[in-house]
Formats: structure tokens, C-alpha cells, sequence
């Protein structure tokens, strides 16, 4: 198995459209591209009953399992599959279900903490902050949460003033400082196709520099015999 030419992180607070621009990528790079969603890898909290589980703080970086974020990342580097465990938002915690995910050319981890670990921020080649209003992105979270996540207007507006905001001023909007790149506004579409180019270009100069390396070892072998025919 190939190990990947390419590792890009996609942090941003809630709803500033991380997971839109990681999905969109993907769909145009296709097979070549692993995507790591950091939500994954919040902890397993089935020791608590579901009314404790709503009212744990979920933008804390301590409600992350970082070890296992770091070793899942280490093997898909190593070119090496890994079993992503899942994650439900409805009951607050991880399923039962783990996905084997193969490792490929380019991967992708997107979370609010995506650019927050400093052992993960050294395995990242590319650094991307998507920066989207405060207000657009509650607008999103109130929609997203009500429709996909099972809650209600009430929950979301109360989690959002007791936890969201205070952590995301904390802890996640800090992590621009760690961004190679801000992008506005979620998937915007200048950005989202630079973001496939230099995908491209990266994945085609890694195969360049194989087949560069392979022509000089051919080469080295063709002298070789060139030299012992020589002799012979
Ligand atoms: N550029 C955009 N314009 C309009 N809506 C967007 C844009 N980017 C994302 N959204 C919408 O906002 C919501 C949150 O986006 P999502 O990508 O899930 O955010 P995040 O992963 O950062 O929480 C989704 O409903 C998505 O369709
Ligand atoms: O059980 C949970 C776990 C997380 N959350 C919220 O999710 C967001 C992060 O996901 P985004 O897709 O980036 O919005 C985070 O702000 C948590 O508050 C949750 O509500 N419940």
C-alpha cells in the first residue's frame, strides 16, 4: 500500500463549512482521497446515561480522544488501514460500529480542532482555516442541528451561549494562527478549486518524483551491466 503524498487539515468554528469543503474536494478528486471527520474521535462516553451526555461540553478539546486521533492518523501515513470509529450526535456518543477506512494518496481531517494538536499539526503538509460570521454560522448550526442532529431550537440556542461560543473564542478561532490559508465563507467556489489544483499538483509532482527516482535506480542498474558486460 502507497503511502499518502498529502495531508491537509480543515479547521473553523461550527458551521463555517469545513465538512462542505472537504466533501466537495473529495467528490472531485475521488478514490485518491481519505477523509478523517476529528468528530469521529470524540470520547466514548457510554459509561454516562444520555441526560449527562447533554451536558457535556463538546468544544473542549478534552472531550477529544487525541492518542487515538494521533495513531489512526501515524497508520494511514504508514500507508496502512485503519477501524474509524463512529460517531451518532443524536445520542451523544460513539456507536458500536467501527469503518475500516484504507489509507490513500491524499487524506483529509476536518474538525473544529483539526489545526489544535501540535503532534497532529506536525503530520499536516497543508493547513486550511475556513472563516465564516459568527452569525452565519449559528443561522447554519440552528438548521443543521433542528433537521440532521435531533434537537431543538431551545437546546441549540442554550448550548450555543453556554459552551459553543466561549470555546470556540477560547480555543478554536486561536488555531488561525496555525493556518496556512483562510478560507472565507465555507465552500466558496475560487477556493474550493484551488484547493483541488494544488491537490492535483502535488499528487502528479509526488508521482514525478517516482518515476524520477525509479529512472535513476533503472539507470544506476543499466551502468551496472553496462559496466560488468564490460568486463565480461
Ligand atoms: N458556502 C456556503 N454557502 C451556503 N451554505 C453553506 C456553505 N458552506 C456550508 N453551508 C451549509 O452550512 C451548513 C453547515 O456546513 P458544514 O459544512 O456542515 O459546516 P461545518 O462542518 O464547518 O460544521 C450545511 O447545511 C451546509 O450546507
Ligand atoms: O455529541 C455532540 C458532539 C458534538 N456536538 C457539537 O458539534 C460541533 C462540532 O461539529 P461541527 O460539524 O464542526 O459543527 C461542536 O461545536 C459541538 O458543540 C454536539 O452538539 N454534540
Amino acid at each position: 500500500m502507497r503511502s499518502p503524498s498529502f495531508v491537509i487539515g480543515i479547521a473553523g468554528g461550527t458551521g463555517a463549512g469545513k465538512t462542505t469543503v472537504a466533501r466537495t474536494v473529495a467528490d472531485h478528486v475521488g478514490e485518491a482521497i481519505t477523509r478523517i471527520p476529528v468528530d469521529n474521535y470524540y470520547e466514548d462516553l457510554s459509561h454516562l446515561e444520555l441526560t449527562e451526555r447533554e451536558q457535556v461540553n463538546y468544544d473542549h478539546p478534552d472531550a477529544f480522544e487525541w492518542d487515538l486521533l494521533r495513531e489512526h492518523l501515524e497508520t494511514l501515513l504508514e500507508g496502512q488501514p485503519i477501524e474509524m470509529p463512529q460517531y451518532d450526535f443524536e445520542i451523544h456518543n460513539r456507536t458500536d460500529d467501527r469503518v475500516t477506512v484504507e489509507s490513500s494518496d491524499v487524506i483529509v481531517l476536518e474538525g473544529i480542532f483539526a489545526l489544535y494538536d501540535d503532534a497532529i499539526l506536525e503530520m499536516l503538509d497543508l493547513c486550511l482555516y475556513v472563516m465564516t460570521d459568527a452569525d452565519v454560522r449559528i443561522l447554519r448550526r440552528i438548521e443543521r442541528d433542528v433537521v440532521e442532529r435531533g434537537r431543538d431550537l431551545e437546546g441549540v440556542m442554550e448550548q450555543y451561549l453556554e459552551t459553543v461560543k466561549p470555546m470556540h473564542e477560547r480555543f478554536v478561532e486561536p488555531t488561525t494562527k496555525n493556518a496556512d490559508v483562510i478560507i472565507p465563507e465555507g465552500a466558496n467556489q475560487v477556493a474550493v478549486e484551488l484547493l483541488i489544483e494544488k491537490i492535483e499538483a502535488e499528487r502528479s509532482s509526488d508521482s514525478g518524483a517516482g518515476a524520477t527516482a525509479e529512472t535513476a535506480v533503472e539507470r544506476e542498474r543499466q551502468d551496472e551491466l553496462t559496466f560488468s558486460d564490460s568486463t565480461n
